[in-house]
C-alpha cells in the first residue's frame, strides 16, 4: 500500500533560482579574510572546495587573516583519540565526502512544484506500511484505514482534504479512533509520522460536535479555552498553532497561540507600556529625529501587538497552545482560567514530563483549575517515551491506551544513519568536507547541524560564515526575533544551514531538511533519534551523519542497537566501542535522575506499555491489540484491563531549577542551550 501524497515529484532542485550570496550581518563590513567569502554560490563550491587554500582548514588550525584563531586549545586527548582515528578513520576519510555526495544522489528531495503540490507522483510513504503497531489497554477502539470511516464533521473533513491528507498515517490510523473515542491515550511514533494531526483532528471535531466556546460577540476577560495543547518551545508551539489552523479552517474554532518571551502582563502591562514610553520621551527630548522616528514606529506596532492580543484572548478562545512558562503566567495573572477543559494534549510528552518541566506542568494539570483526569481526556505524544516517564505520566491519565508505533524513534530505512569517528579537533574539517561534498551535487537540500552548547552553534555559525558557508544559529539565549529569523531564513533557503542546539530537536517540520549532522552527540540517545527525525519526514528519505568522539563513549551501545534496528550499517569500530562500553550507559544524562530505566539496551528495545512491566504488585489481566503491521488487518481485541496497581509514589523528582516564570521555560537540563 502505498500512501499518496497529492503533490507531484519533479527535478529535484530543478527550475530554482539561485541564491544569492549570503553574508551573516556581523559579517557584512568584515574585510573578506579567505577565499570561500569571495566566493559564495552554489555552483563554484566543488571547485572552491577543491582548491590548493582548502589545506589550511585540516588539522583543526583554522587561521582566519591572522585575526580569529580557531585552533582548539588545550585538548590534550590526542594520544588514544589520534590512534583510533588512524585505525578507523583512515579508511573510510577520504572517501567520506564522495559517499556522502552519493548518499545525497540517493534522497528524494522536492522540488519546489512537488512542494507546492503539483504534478504527479506522490511521497512515498511505504516506508510505513510495515511498522508494527501495538496497542494495550481497555477495550482499544479499532483502528481505520480512511478519513471518512470515523465521523470527523465535515468542516474537518474538506480541511483534511485541503491539506491533501489522502490517507491517514499509522499513528493516525489508530490514535484518531481511540481519541474521538474520548479515551485517554498515551502515543508514541515515530518523528515526522503526522503525531500534531493525530491529537488535533479529534479535538477539532469534538469542539464541533459539543459547540463552540468562542460564539460571535462572546467576549470575557478571562479566556476559558476548552483545549489545551502544551509544547516544550516557543517554535514548536507556533508550528501546532499554524497547522491546527490549517485543520479549523472556516469551522469557527478559536485557536490562540501563548509563548515566552516576554509575559503578557508586561506585554499588556504597565511596565512595558512606561519602558517604551521612558525610551519614547528621551528620544524626543534627545532630539534625535532617526531615533525618533524609529521609535515612534515601534510603539506604534507595540501597540497594535497588544491589542490584537488581548483581543485573541478576550474574544474567546477554543483551543490554546502554549508553552508551560507562560501558560502558568497567564493563569496566574487571571487571563487564562482552565476550569472549561475538555481536553488536554501534551506533545513532546516525554520532555514535558522529565526534570526540567515536570513541575511546571504538575502545577498546571493539578493544581490550576484543570478539571481531574477523568472529567477531561489526556493525551500524550512523542516520538520517545521511557518507562520512568510513562510512570509519571499515568498521573496525569484515566483508564489509557498505550500505543507504539514503529520499535524506534525513527522510521526504519527513511533516515540513512551515518556515524563517523571524529575527534573534537578535526569536527571544523570534518564538516567542511561534509557540507562541500553536499554542495557539490549541485541540490538545494537544508543542512541542520547540532552542537551541544550554544558558545558552540555561535561559534561554528561564525565559522561556516567566514568559510563562506551560510550558516545561521539558533538558540535559547537568542531573542525571539532572532529565533524566528533564523528559522524563517532556514527554511526559505536564504541560510540552508541551521547550526542549532537542541531547542531545535523537537517537533520542528521543516520541509527539505535532507541532512542533520550532530556536530555533537548528544548525551541521550533520546535526543539522538528526535534530532536526526527533523529530516527523513511524511515519508521522505534523509540523511543524519555523527561526529563522534571519545567523550560519546557512553552513547555507543545505544546508538549500535538503535542503529541495528533501523537496519543501518553498522561501522566496526562502532560496535567495538559498544562492546567495550556497555555498562556505562545508564539511560542517558536528564532520564539518569529517574533510575536509568534499565540501561540503554532495553528502552531502544522499541518503546512498550510500562504497566506491561509489572508482572506481580497486582496489575494482572492486562492485555493488549498487536498489530504485525498497521495494513496486516490483524486486529485483536483487548483483554480485560483489571487489577492494575498504581505505581508506586514517585521520589525522584526534584525542583528541577531554570525556571523564568512569564518568560519561557529555561529549563536546567540543557533542553534550552
Ligand atoms: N495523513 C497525512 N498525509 C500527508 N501528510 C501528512 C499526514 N499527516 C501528517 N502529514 C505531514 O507530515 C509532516 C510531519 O507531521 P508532524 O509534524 O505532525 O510529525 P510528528 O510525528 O509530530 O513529528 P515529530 O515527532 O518530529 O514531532 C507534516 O508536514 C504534516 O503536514
Amino acid at each position: 500500500m502505498s500512501w499518496d501524497f497529492t503533490g507531484g515529484r519533479g527535478g529535484a532542485g530543478g527550475g530554482r533560482a539561485r541564491l544569492p550570496s549570503y553574508v551573516p550581518p556581523h559579517l557584512r563590513n568584515a574585510p573578506v579574510a579567505n577565499p570561500y567569502n569571495a566566493a559564495y554560490g552554489y555552483s563554484p563550491y566543488s571547485a572552491v572546495y577543491n582548491a590548493p587554500g582548502y589545506g589550511q582548514y585540516g588539522g583543526g588550525g583554522y587561521v582566519l587573516g591572522g585575526q580569529q584563531d580557531f585552533a582548539p586549545r588545550g585538548r590534550g586527548r590526542r594520544g588514544r583519540g589520534g590512534q583510533r582515528r588512524n585505525e578507523y578513520e583512515s579508511s573510510s576519510s577520504s572517501s567520506f565526502a564522495d559517499a556522502i555526495a552519493e548518499k545525497f544522489n540517493e534522497l528524494e528531495v522536492l522540488g519546489e512544484e512537488e512542494a507546492a503540490g503539483g504534478g504527479g507522483g506522490g511521497i512515498n510513504f511505504e516506508a510505513y506500511d510495515d511498522i508494527p503497531v501495538k496497542a494495550t489497554g481497555n477495550e482499544v477502539p479499532p483502528p481505520v484505514e480512511r478519513f471518512d470511516e470515523i465521523d470527523l464533521g465535515e468542516g474537518l473533513m474538506q480541511n483534511i482534504r485541503r491539506c491533501k491528507y489522502s490517507k491517514p498515517t499509522p499513528v493516525q490510523k489508530h490514535a484518531i479512533p481511540i481519541a474521538v473515542a474520548g479515551r485517554d491515550l498515551m502515543a508514541c511514533a515515530q518523528t515526522g509520522s503526522g503525531k500534531t494531526a493525530a491529537f488535533c483532528f479529534p479535538i477539532i471535531s469534538t469542539i464541533l460536535k459539543n459547540g463552540l466556546n468562542s460564539g460571535p460577540g462572546g467576549t470575557r476577560t478571562v479566556a476559558q479555552p476548552s483545549a489545551l495543547i502544551l509544547s516544550p518551545t516557543r517554535e514548536l508551539s507556533c508550528q501546532i498553532h499554524e497547522e491546527a489552523k490549517k485543520f479549523a479552517f472556516k469551522t469557527g474554532v478559536r485557536i490562540v497561540v501563548a509563548y515566552g518571551g516576554a509575559s503578557i502582563q508586561q506585554q499588556l502591562g504597565s511596565s512595558c507600556k512606561w519602558a517604551f514610553c521612558s525610551i519614547w520621551l528621551v528620544a524626543h527630548l534627545s532630539g534625535d529625529v532617526g531615533l525618533r522616528l524609529f521609535n515612534s514606529v515601534r510603539f506604534f506596532f507595540y501597540g497594535i501587538c497588544c491589542v490584537v492580543q488581548l483581543y485573541n484572548l478576550e474574544k474567546g478562545v477554543d483551543i490554546l497552545v502554549a508553552t508551560p512558562g507562560r501558560l502558568a503566567d497567564m493563569i496566574d495573572r487571571g487571563r487564562v482560567s482552565l476550569k472549561m477543559i475538555k481536553h488536554l494534549a501534551l506533545d513532546e510528552a516525554d520532555r514535558m514530563l522529565d526534570m526540567g518541566f515536570e513541575p511546571q506542568i504538575r502545577k498546571i494539570v493539578q493544581q490550576m483549575g484543570m478539571p481531574p483526569p477523568g472529567q477531561r481526556q489526556t493525551m500524550l505524544f512523542s516520538a520517545t517515551f521511557p518507562d520512568e516517564i510513562q510512570r509519571l505520566a499515568s498521573d496525569f491519565l484515566k483508564d489509557y491506551i498505550f500505543l507504539s508505533v514503529g520499535r524506534v524513534g525513527s522510521s526504519t530505512g527513511l533516515i540513512s544513519q551515518k556515524i563517523e569517528l571524529v575527534q573534537d579537533m578535526d569536527k571544523r574539517s570534518h564538516i567542511m568536507k561534509l557540507l562541500h561534498g553536499q554542495k557539490a551535487n549541485g541540490k538545494r537540500d537544508l543542512t541542520l547541524v547540532f552542537t551541544e552548547t550554544k558558545k558552540g552553534a555561535d561559534a561554528l555559525e561564525y565559522y561556516l560564515s567566514m568559510s563562506g558557508l551560510p550558516a545561521i544559529a539558533i538558540h535559547g539565549d537568542k531573542v525571539q526575533m532572532e529565533r524566528e529569523r533564523a528559522l524563517r531564513s532556514f527554511k526559505a533557503g536564504v541560510t540552508p544551514i541551521l547550526v542549532a542546539t537542541d531547542v531545535a530537536s523537537r517537533g520542528l517540520d521543516i520541509p527539505n531538511v535532507s541532512h542533520v549532522i550532530n556536530f555533537d552527540l548528544p548525551k541521550d540517545i533520546d535526543d539522538y533519534v528526535h534530532r536526526i527525525g527533523r529530516t527523513g519526514r511524511a515519508g521522505k528519505s534523509g540523511l543524519a551523519t555523527a561526529f563522534f568522539s571519545d567523550q560519546n563513549m557512553p552513547l555507543a551501545k545505544p546508538l549500535v542497537e538503535l542503529m541495528k534496528e533501523s537496519n543501518q550499517e553498522v561501522p566496526p569500530w562502532l560496535s567495538e566501542y559498544a562492546k567495550s562500553s556497555s555498562n556505562t550507559y545508564s539511560g542517558g544524562g536528564r532520564y539518569r535522575r529517574y533510575g536509568g530505566g534499565g540501561g540503554g539496551g532495553s528502552r531502544h528495545g522499541g518503546y512498550d506499555d510500562y504497566r506491561n512491566d509489572y508482572s506481580g504488585g497486582g496489575y494482572g489481566g492486562y492485555g493488549g491489540a498487536s498489530y504485525g503491521g498497521y495494513d496486516s488487518g490483524s486486529y485483536y481485541g483487548d483483554n480485560d484491563y483489571g487489577g492494575y496497581a498504581a505505581p508506586p509514589a514517585w521520589s525522584g523528582l526534584g525542583g528541577g531549577g531554570g525556571y523564568e516564570l512569564g518568560t519561557e521555560a529555561v529549563v536546567a537540563s540543557g533542553w534550552d542551550m
